[in-house]
């Protein structure tokens, strides 16, 4: 099917919802393993929301994706990042010969990594300038992104590789949910402040330029995103269709579905914070999601590495679930002392 951008507008209205009778069965069963009620904190709530999504009272992580996207910035000629744009296309060499973090990560965690380069030799406009990319663009990434999860999948999750990207994600973020361009820019790759100050003057400058056209979350991600960005909204949203529950990865992974979360409140139910990265910008990014974050390592790789890391919480969630032993199949007591008289 070809994708139109009021399909694709129209596609947010009408998503599928968590099965209640699969959060039911799993939390009866939470109630009668053995073990203090709660006692294992959010691993439990982790496995009820796993069993909504995936609608099975013991939900299973058999398939977990991974789905790694590069894409190229014009605005990485301010000179918006530590690193030159030609990083983009050696690290996607050196994902596919499996010498990056997210290979490493990806095989201790036992997901499947897959790696899309989209366009890097046509880097998107200077979003000071003009608009990252056109409709046509746009709609082409969302495609690539939506085409990329694997309906069967039991997890997916995101990650990008993209010199420069920190620059279009803070611009999304301070145009979707208001704020000065500084509180959304953090220091990326490791820039200096003379770096920053570039990086806060060229979202200021795209804020002024597109900020009254962002009028849906469509438009915000064609003039404010990028290749790599608006494939990630794809395939998020996509696992939404399909019922899949997502890990979010860091800044850029978020700020990818920032648009479209204050345009339809609840489209992130399907989602998972993994970890809070250390980029500035990203703990107020989840906050205004709501999310709080599983893990909080002091990472900001991106390439989906701290979602990777976070599978092992899930798998150990799940884990957990399905394999303990209940009160009555382990003859353990699991009735309460009554207060002695
Ligand atoms: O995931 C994050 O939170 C994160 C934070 C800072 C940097 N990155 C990665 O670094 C690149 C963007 O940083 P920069 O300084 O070039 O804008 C891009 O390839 C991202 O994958 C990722
Ligand atoms: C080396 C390097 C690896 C990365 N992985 C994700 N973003 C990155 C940016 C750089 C610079």
């Amino acid at each position: 099917m070809h994708l139109t951008r009021d399909a694709f507008l129209a596609s947010l209205a009408d998503l599928p919802e968590p099965d209640d009778a699969a959060i039911a069965a799993a939390r009866a069963r939470q109630g009668e393993l053995t073990k203090p009620a709660r006692s294992l904190g959010r691993l439990e709530e982790i496995a009820l929301f796993m069993a909504g999504w995936q609608g099975r009272g013991i939900p299973r992580l058999d398939t977990v994706q991974a789905i790694v996207f590069a894409g190229n910035h014009g605005v990485a000629a301010r000179g918006v990042s530590a690193f030159p744009p030609a990083v983009t296309a050696q690290m996607v060499a050196n994902f596919r010969s499996g010498g990056a973090a997210i290979n490493a990560l990806a095989a201790a965690c036992g997901a499947q990594l897959s790696v899309h380069a989209l366009d890097l030799d046509r880097p998107t406009g200077d979003i000071a300038e003009e608009p990252a990319l056109s409709a046509a663009e746009c709609l082409a990434a969302l495609q690539a992104g939506a085409d990329s999860v694997d309906a069967k999948a039991d997890l997916v999750f995101v990650g990008e590789m993209g010199i420069a990207n920190t620059t279009p994600a803070a611009a999304l973020c301070a145009a979707a949910l208001g704020g000065t361009a500084s509180q959304w820019c953090g220091r990326g790759t490791g820039l200096d402040d003379k770096g920053v100050s570039r990086k806060v003057a060229a979202v200021e400058a795209a804020l002024a330029l597109h900020g009254e056209h962002c009028r849906d979350p469509f438009e915000t991600l064609r003039r404010l995103g990028g290749r790599e960005i608006a494939a990630m909204a794809g395939a998020i949203l996509a696992a939404r269709r399909h019922r899949i529950p997502v890990l979010l990865d860091g800044f850029i992974a978020c700020a990818s579905v920032a648009p479209f979360h204050v345009h339809a409140p609840g489209v992130l139910d399907h989602c998972l914070a993994a970890h809070r990265s250390a980029e500035g910008g990203h703990t107020r990014l989840l906050e205004a999601f709501g999310l709080d974050p599983l893990l909080d390592l002091g990472m900001r790789l991106g390439e989906g590495s701290g979602a990777a890391v976070a599978v092992q919480i899930v798998r150990s969630a799940l884990g957990a679930h399905a394999q303990m032993a209940t009160f009555a199949e382990a003859a353990v007591n699991a009735g309460s002392v009554a207060p002695q008289p």
